[in-house]
Formats: C-alpha cells, sequence, structure tokens
C-alpha cells in the first residue's frame, strides 16, 4: 500500500491536510510507505515534513491511494487511483456533477468522508466540532465589532486553539445572553468555546425568565425548539427527525431576550424554520447576531435571512428586517449574518490534527484489510461506474 498525501487544490484554497507531520511520523515508523505533495497554502510547512524525515514528491503517479481534504480539480485526478476527499456529490449537488463524471471516466475508486460510517451508522470522520467552535468565536467577534464593547481577533490569524484560549482569558465579555440550538457536533464545539470564554450555561427556563449579572448561554435540543401540529405532547425525537413536517417552531419564547443566536441543528428540508422574516422585523425580535453554522440558504433554510454563504474572508453580512434584504454589515438596526460554510478552515491546525486522529483510528485499518465493509459502503465510483449504495446517483451521473 503506497499512501499519498495530496495538496489542496479547490479555491478558495483549504490549509487544511489529512496527515499532520506528526501522524506520517508515526505511520512511517510502522512501515507504511508514504509521501506528501508539497503545498505552498497548508497550515504545516513543507519544512515540517522534511525536517522529520517526511519524504516529498510532487509526482505522485507511483501512489495507490491518495488522500486529500476538499475536492480534487478533474484535471489533477490521476486515473487508475483511490481517492478519499470530500467530493460533495453524494446529494446530487449540481456543481460537481462534471468532477464525478471524470472520477468514473478515470477508472477511480471515490471514497467520501462524508459517507464513511461505522456499524452503528455513526460518521466516523467529521469536522462538525470545528465548525461549531468557529462559528461560536465568530458569533461573539461579529458582536464586538457591532458593539465596540470588546475585541477579539480573528480566529484564522490565531495560531491555534490554544492561543484563542488564553484571548478568552484576557477578554472581558458583557452581560450578554445567547442562545446555542443542537446537541450533536456542531453544538457540542460552540458550547465547548462558550465555555471557555467563561460564558455560564443556563436552563431554557431560567434563561427565559431570568436577568443575570454575568454572560450566560442555554443549548436547545429539538424538545425547546419544536411542537407538534397536532397539539399532542411532543415526546418522542426520533419521530420529529423522522416527521419534520409534522411539527412548528417553537422557539419564539426565545426572540425578546437573546442577544446572540447559534445555529448548531441538522435541519431537514420539510423541517419548521425557527422564525419567519415577519417575525424578525417585530419589535419583539431582539437578537442582533447570527452566526448559522448550519447554514441551509434560504428560502429552503431554518433561518430566513440566510440569503447566502459568507466567505472567510468576509464572514459577516448585514439583514435589514425591514426590507427583508442583504446591507452593509455591523448597522444599528440590522441583524448581522455570519454564515461562512467552511468554518473548520479557519482552525486548521486543530482540525487538521483531529483528522488524522480519526483516520488512523478508523479508517487506516479498514486499507489494510482484504475486503472493508466499511470502504465498500462509501465507495461512490469504482470500476468505472457508481459503487453499490450510489446508484441513486445514475441519473445525476448522465448529466440528466
Ligand atoms: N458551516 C460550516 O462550516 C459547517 C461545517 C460542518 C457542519 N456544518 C453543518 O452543521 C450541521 C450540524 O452538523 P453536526 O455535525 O453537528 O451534526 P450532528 O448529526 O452531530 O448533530 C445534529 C443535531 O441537530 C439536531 N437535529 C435536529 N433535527 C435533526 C434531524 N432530523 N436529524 C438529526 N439531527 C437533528 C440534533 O440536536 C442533533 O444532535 C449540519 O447541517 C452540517 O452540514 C456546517
Amino acid at each position: 500500500m503506497k499512501i499519498g498525501i495530496i495538496r489542496e487544490e479547490k479555491n478558495p484554497p483549504d490549509s487544511r491536510v489529512t496527515l499532520s507531520p506528526r501522524h506520517c511520523i508515526a505511520l512511517i515508523e510502522q512501515g507504511i510507505d508514504l509521501v506528501v505533495q508539497p503545498s505552498a497554502v497548508r497550515c504545516f510547512p513543507d519544512a515540517d515534513y522534511l525536517q522529520n524525515g517526511v519524504p516529498m514528491a510532487e509526482d505522485l503517479s507511483d501512489r495507490d491511494i491518495l488522500i486529500g481534504v476538499k475536492e480534487v480539480p478533474i484535471d489533477s485526478l490521476l486515473a487508475d487511483k483511490t481517492y478519499f476527499f470530500f467530493s460533495h456529490t453524494y446529494k446530487s449537488q449540481v456543481y460537481n456533477q462534471k468532477l464525478l463524471r471524470a472520477i468514473v471516466d478515470k477508472n477511480i475508486r471515490l471514497i467520501d468522508y462524508e459517507v464513511l460510517t461505522n456499524e452503528n451508522n455513526a460518521r466516523v470522520i467529521a469536522f462538525g466540532k470545528f465548525a461549531g467552535m468557529v462559528g461560536a468565536h465568530n458569533a461573539l467577534w461579529t458582536y464586538g465589532k457591532r458593539t465596540a464593547e470588546f475585541e477579539l481577533p480573528r480566529m484564522k490569524d490565531l495560531f491555534d486553539y490554544q492561543a484563542a484560549k488564553e484571548v478568552y482569558g484576557k477578554t472581558k465579555f458583557p452581560n450578554i445572553k445567547i442562545v446555542l440550538t443542537g446537541t450533536g457536533r456542531v453544538a457540542k464545539g460552540a458550547a465547548m468555546v462558550l465555555n471557555d470564554m467563561g460564558f455560564t450555561k443556563v436552563r431554557p427556563i431560567d434563561y427565559v425568565k431570568n436577568e443575570f449579572d454575568k454572560p450566560v448561554y442555554t443549548q436547545l435540543n429539538s424538545f425547546f425548539y419544536a411542537k407538534r401540529k397536532d397539539g399532542e405532547v411532543f415526546d418522542e425525537v426520533l419521530d420529529f427527525y423522522k416527521n419534520p413536517q409534522d411539527y412548528d417552531s417553537d422557539f419564539d419564547h426565545f426572540l425578546p431576550m437573546s442577544d446572540i443566536m447559534i445555529n448548531g441543528i441538522y435541519w431537514t428540508n420539510t423541517g419548521p424554520a425557527f422564525f419567519t422574516a415577519d417575525q424578525m422585523a417585530s419589535p419583539n425580535f431582539k437578537i442582533k447576531v447570527i452566526a448559522d453554522v448550519t447554514c441551509d440558504i434560504a428560502p429552503v433554510s431554518s433561518i430566513p435571512s440566510t440569503l447566502r454563504a459568507s466567505t472567510i474572508a468576509e464572514p459577516v453580512f448585514g439583514y435589514d428586517p425591514k426590507t427583508k434584504s442583504e446591507v452593509a454589515a455591523f448597522g444599528t438596526d440590522t441583524i448581522d449574518m455570519m454564515t461562512v460554510d467552511n468554518l473548520p478552515n479557519e482552525l486548521p491546525r486543530d482540525a487538521s490534527e483531529a483528522f488524522g486522529d480519526m483516520f488512523i483510528a478508523h479508517v487506516l485499518p479498514e486499507l489494510q484489510k482484504e475486503n472493508s465493509e466499511m470502504l465498500n459502503k462509501a465507495t461512490i465510483a469504482q470500476n468505472k461506474t457508481l459503487g453499490p449504495d450510489f446508484e441513486y446517483l445514475r441519473d445525476y451521473l448522465e448529466g440528466k
């Protein structure tokens, strides 16, 4: 097995990598044949690999397995190889149809991290925690810039999360109230950052009823933001996940006292939005900053003002609830929207270290097997056709 770590070539550039120098050293010590392609944008400079004896090569044509993070440009795809990356094809994403076509035509085996799951159907490689961490940081960065009550550096400009924690220790956050939605990876990452910032977590009921003389947040699971349309008691979360169309939003309790909302749920297209655009224009709506990590784009979205995804370079846009349209960021009567859709890339060192740990723990042992059920289930393309579990992409592949 000859492994190649490829350079990220997608634009805007992603500085994450699947295996850090630390991981490469460990694998080479185990006798694994591994080569890294040089990169000018990777968060670990080439020198960090070379100084540790990790071989680098521009030409990876002698490798069997090529490992990257984001989509590989079609012209860079090497025929007859096995590739691992986030291809963003399994939901028939229009913008990557040609990429999947090229993968099939070039006889590539494509294994996509997003569909790599264990026997309990849980994903084995995911970046949600880092998206939540950066999402929470950016929410506070936005609030600080808007109010000038405190200042934070951008996460992307800090060396790593440890450096961010040092900044939090020196920052005095005002007595604001934050509502965080979700209980999964994103929400856990966001909660961790809020805790490190010194926010106190309070129960939803206390958050709604009480005033606090310190910064607080509350974290909502679906029971707190949704209710059954038929008026029956909502007591079965799996029913909500399966039949979201039978539920309405129950989020309005949190509108009059929240300064910031951080959205970290997974949202299905038929689920209720938290609030309507009309509600956002009402005097009852006090939220000033929305960090929508979930980031589904309106009108098919859980937040009606997520008009578009923003970028790491320009992370915030303003939303005027009166005109329901985009305006300049950091205004006084408008709402600031932080809708970056590649948040983990602002924390590339930490995200890459975690990525490599997950890859080595869960994927490498599968690669060493003769025939891996996990890898077979995540194979989107192979032998010039679709993988058995991805036949549903046939029309998409054929461009129909
Ligand atoms: N903006 C970014 O850069 C970025 C990066 C990573 C993930 N995301 C997005 O964040 C969202 C959450 O990701 P995650 O990794 O935390 O997911 P997760 O599966 O770990 O957690 C999702 C949570 O959403 C809630 N939920 C509500 N309805 C649900 C349903 N029908 N099915 C499952 N969960 C439901 C639950 O609280 C659950 O714990 C996803 O939409 C993901 O695409 C965004």
